[in-house]
């Protein structure tokens, strides 16, 4: 590779070498590991606690208000916060790992505990851990995020695997398609299939249809609400059918999650591969671990330990040393046999299944080791970083990637590795290099009015998405017991700051805020909660953390709006509310509009929304972007406009 080019600067359809990919890549993993890791507390990069809270990588003041068992062994801790109601802002999430200190104990000491993070409220902090804590408990207590270096050295061990070649492993032929080196090829045929999902749209269909004549890639672009983990999910079933074995797999545990509950119906025999603590309460039936226990070698693993029990009762007894000596060698004996049989009983359950589903990264467990696969699936495969998406791929000859590259991509804290090109996703690196001839586009969706829709359908698919006819014009006051009313009525409403005084502030941070502008969002929430739309159907979003913390606070005053959902942008990805409110922050002099101007940023903010999507900015700031302007202008053309100062 030219010296100084990286990845993301090359021209989109140049072709990346594996060679190339692996050498720009080993570095920019390094990085991001070394961001993340000064980013948690357990690099001694933070000098005091305090500014550790701050950072977001700790919580601190925290009591223990519960500690069960549950999810086949593992313990459930639930932490809330000694302060107030809700707790301080973080930046933990669901699966981070965790470690459990005395409040104000030294930062480099000892932990109480380690878990991983279960459930995050509001108000408390469920984690999974292996064991209760002996003691400890009942102080207070502190909470520490840890880097998670599994998953770099799993991306790093695959960067090698990458680099010694791949010619004999399962996905030798395929290897060559994805570096540009050999075209894709399909089936010549076109091939029929009678859907097990009835209601399949056109455009599903035919991608389905595309997806079982690839031979090797086949690209699934899904816009928002587009069914695109219901055609993911038809796919498994016709490749099912056909006699394939298959790996699923996305970045997250959720998405995994979500196609498991969505193939259990169809008796498909699965196997989902994880941490029990980091899988959905309903898909717990479907682990490895619980199938495993079912399973014939597993019981007989569980006589060898009863056996083994007894015996180390006997040895204790013992006097003489030869009976200790034969004791001791039988339990060896027996001790060897037991994890024979909890291998078998695990490799019994994997080789049996049709479907095993897992995390990208969990791909890389051991108890995988030595299994392929027909064909690997990835779903949101636009949200993960290409070498993780590697780490699956090794595993099968045949793959078809999901997501949608015009939204969000993976979250990269590295500056540097970003800029170097991390983040560039294999899925985009695909649809540029083949296009459309290994991806097919669907396009009907099924969660927004096409006011709504057709923005972003225009801006950034070609004007190729059609809303479905059961949302196509479906507003909030048909929601049962929503009156209509001004607030409630418009599809499309733009609430305007300018010359209203509200100008954007920085917090310690360095985040963003806009307070004028958070209490306008606010009461358009309580607006419509005060016309019968439930709390729950509303979210607001904003792409600023300081924003969020403060509108958090807002809420915190009004009983009525305790169940109005607040995130960021990028947090709120793959979900969707009746009514979204969008507070874009920006508002100065110098028209300055920071990460705003990401077309993806915005174009999966706008399209959460289902019956409603309102934008409160400050029209003179954001017009300062041409993109944003185009948005604010269609908002005008086809929505409502006020004035802020007409609400406040
Ligand atoms: N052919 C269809 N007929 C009717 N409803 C459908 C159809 N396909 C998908 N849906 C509905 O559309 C919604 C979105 O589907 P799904 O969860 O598969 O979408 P997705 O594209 O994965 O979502 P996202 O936009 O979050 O990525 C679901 O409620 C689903 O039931």
């Amino acid at each position: 590779m030219e010296k100084g080019k990286s990845i993301s600067k090359r021209s989109s359809n140049e072709k990346v070498t594996l060679e190339q990919f692996v050498s720009t890549m080993a570095p920019l993993i390094d990085m991001e590991k070394e961001a993340e890791i000064s980013l948690s507390m357990s690099s001694g990069a933070t000098r005091s606690l305090d500014s550790a809270q701050k950072k977001g990588s700790t919580i601190l003041n925290l009591k223990c208000v519960d500690a069960q068992t549950g999810l086949m062994g593992k313990s459930l801790l639930e932490f809330q916060s000694n302060k107030g109601d809700v707790l301080p802002p973080h930046k933990f999430g669901t699966h981070d790992v965790v470690v459990l200190k005395p409040n104000k104990s030294d930062l480099g000491s000892p932990p109480l505990g380690q878990g991983v993070v279960y459930r995050i409220k509001d108000s408390s902090i469920t984690v999974a851990s292996d064991d209760i804590p002996e003691e400890g408990l009942n102080s207070p207590l502190r909470l520490e995020k840890l880097a998670n270096e599994v998953t770099y050295r799993r991306m790093k061990e695959t960067l090698i695997q990458l680099s010694k070649g791949v010619q004999k492993g399962p996905a030798a032929d395929l290897v060559p398609v994805l570096f540009g080196e050999r075209p894709p090829t399909t089936s010549k045929k076109d091939i029929k299939f009678t859907p097990v999902n009835s209601n399949l749209d056109h455009s599903q269909k035919d991608a389905i249809s595309k997806a079982l004549s690839s031979k090797d890639l086949f690209l699934l672009h899904g816009p928002p609400g587009t069914g695109k983990t219901t055609t993911v999910v038809e796919i498994i079933l016709q490749e099912v059918k056909r006699g394939s074995k298959i790996l699923a797999c996305a970045a997250s545990n959720i998405a995994v999650d979500n196609i498991v509950e969505r193939l259990v119906p169809h008796r498909v025999k699965l196997v989902r591969v994880g941490h029990p603590a980091r899988l959905l309460p309903q898909v717990l039936e479907s682990a490895l671990d619980a199938q495993v226990l079912r399973g014939d070698n597993s019981s007989l693993a569980n006589d060898i330990r009863k056996e083994m029990k007894a015996l180390n009762g006997k040895l204790l007894k013992a006097k003489d040393r030869n009976t200790k000596r034969d004791i001791r060698r039988e339990l060896k004996t027996l001790s060897k046999e037991e994890r024979k049989r909890q291998q078998l009983a695990v490799t019994d359950v994997l080789k049996n299944a049709d479907v095993v589903l897992t995390t990208l990264t969990g791909a890389l467990t051991k108890k995988l080791e030595g299994f392929s696969f027909d064909l690997v699936i990835i779903d949101e495969a636009a949200q993960a970083l290409e070498i993780a998406c590697w780490i699956a791929l090794l595993k099968g000859s045949r793959c078809i990637l999901a997501g949608d590259h015009l939204q969000l991509p993976p979250t990269i804290q590295s500056v540097e590795a970003e800029k170097k090109g991390l983040g560039r996703t294999l899925f985009e690196r695909l649809a540029d290099l083949y296009g459309d001839d290994v991806m097919s586009m669907l396009t009907v969706q099924y969660r927004m009015h096409e006011l709504i829709m057709n923005w972003s359908s225009e801006e950034l698919y070609h004007g190729k998405i059609k809303a479905h006819a059961s949302v196509a014009a479906h507003t909030l006051y048909e929601l049962d017991d929503v009156k209509k009313s001004s607030s409630t009525e418009p599809t499309l409403l733009l609430i305007d700051i300018a010359g209203c005084d509200m100008e954007e502030k920085k917090d310690e941070e360095d985040s963003t805020l806009n307070e004028g502008e958070a209490a306008v969002a606010v009461a358009h929430a309580r607006r419509l909660v005060e016309s019968g739309v439930q709390a729950a159907n509303i979210g607001i979003i904003t792409p600023y953390a300081a924003q969020v913390v403060l509108l958090k606070m807002l809420r915190s005053k009004e009983d009525k709006l305790k169940n109005v959902e607040i995130s960021t942008v990028d947090g709120f990805q793959g979900r969707e509310k009746e009514a979204i409110i969008i507070s874009m922050v920006r508002s100065n002099s110098k028209k300055e509009v920071g990460f705003l101007s990401d077309r993806r940023r915005m174009n999966v903010a706008v399209t959460r929304a289902r019956r409603q999507c309102c934008i409160i900015c400050d029209t003179e700031t954001v017009s300062g972007d041409k993109f944003l302007k185009r948005l604010i202008e269609y908002f005008e053309e086809h929505g409502e406009y006020l004035s802020a100062s007409e609400l406040m």
